[in-house]
């Protein structure tokens, strides 16, 4: 496993479910240490492209290079996580070190010590017996946190990590992504909020089914680039099959 991130290239990549194209055709390369957030409208792709980059789903056409033999720390959408089962705080958060033990190895203590720590950071101090089913929707985003911060992954991918928590928390997070730019990991998220995007991410991916626009924030986030995605989101036929090139050769994940 790589500890530094490469280059992550997408070269004409395609991806949907059931042979139903979701994305299409997507080429660009994100370099290395990128911080940069992916936006679009509803049903644009933006989550079945984070999920490929994960690793969740394979490509229906072209390649995806960069990813494979590199941890990658992936946060979903929090709708898709089911909170009930019982664990509490400590044990959620020390998920994030199954790196460094193994799923049957034992934590030490200098390792407990650092899930309080990393608890500590995301401003949950206290929390650590508490049980997952009774944290407010922003402590649980904060306990997810902190378990990224313990898989210190040199890819970050976050769906939506800000839509359940509230103006301090977010900024709190947003402090995070920014330091684990700075410490050279490449941060990729999925927002809506465009005036958050174009103050803390240097880099944006406009998509609607296609890329619609990816380059500097300042350059994609405009009122062109937009309308060009409602209308080519509106346009977009749900039930199109895959084309008949992309039965050719199956995608690559590498
Ligand atoms: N598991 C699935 N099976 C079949 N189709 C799916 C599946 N997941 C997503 N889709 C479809 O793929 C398309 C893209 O969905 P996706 O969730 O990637 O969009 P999104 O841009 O993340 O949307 P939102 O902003 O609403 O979260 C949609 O038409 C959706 O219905």
């Amino acid at each position: 496993m790589n500890s530094r991130p490469a280059a992550i290239e997408l070269r004409n990549l395609t991806l949907g479910y059931d042979k139903h194209p979701a994305v299409h055709h997507v080429s660009l390369t994100i370099a290395p240490g990128a911080l940069v957030a992916i936006v679009g409208p509803n049903g644009a792709g933006k989550s079945t492209l984070i999920k490929a980059l994960a690793g969740q789903l394979r490509p229906l056409q072209g390649a995806l290079d960069g990813l494979r033999g590199q941890r990658i720390a992936y946060l979903p959408q929090q709708a898709g996580m089911d909170r009930s089962f019982p664990v509490s705080v400590q044990d959620m958060v020390a998920m994030g070190l199954w790196h460094e033990v193994g799923a049957l190895g034992r934590f030490s203590a200098a390792q407990m010590q650092r899930c309080r720590d990393a608890l500590a950071q995301v401003g949950l101090a206290g929390f650590e017996k508490r049980a997952l089913d009774t944290l407010s929707g922003g402590q649980f985003q904060r306990t997810l946190f902190a378990r990224l911060m313990l898989q210190d992954a040199p890819v970050v991918l976050l769906d939506e990590p800000f839509s359940a928590v509230d103006a301090r928390t977010t900024a709190d997070l947003i402090a995070l992504l920014h330091r684990w730019h700075q410490a050279g990991k490449t941060v990729i998220a999925v927002l809506h909020d465009l005036p958050q995007v174009r103050d803390h991410f240097p880099l944006t991916m406009m998509i609607a089914r296609e890329l619609v626009a990816w380059g500097p924030t300042a350059e994609v986030l405009t009122d062109e680039h937009w309308q060009r995605a409602q209308a080519m989101h509106e346009a977009f036929d749900e039930q199109a099959p895959v084309c008949r090139s992309d039965e050719i050769s199956p995608g690559v994940f590498r």
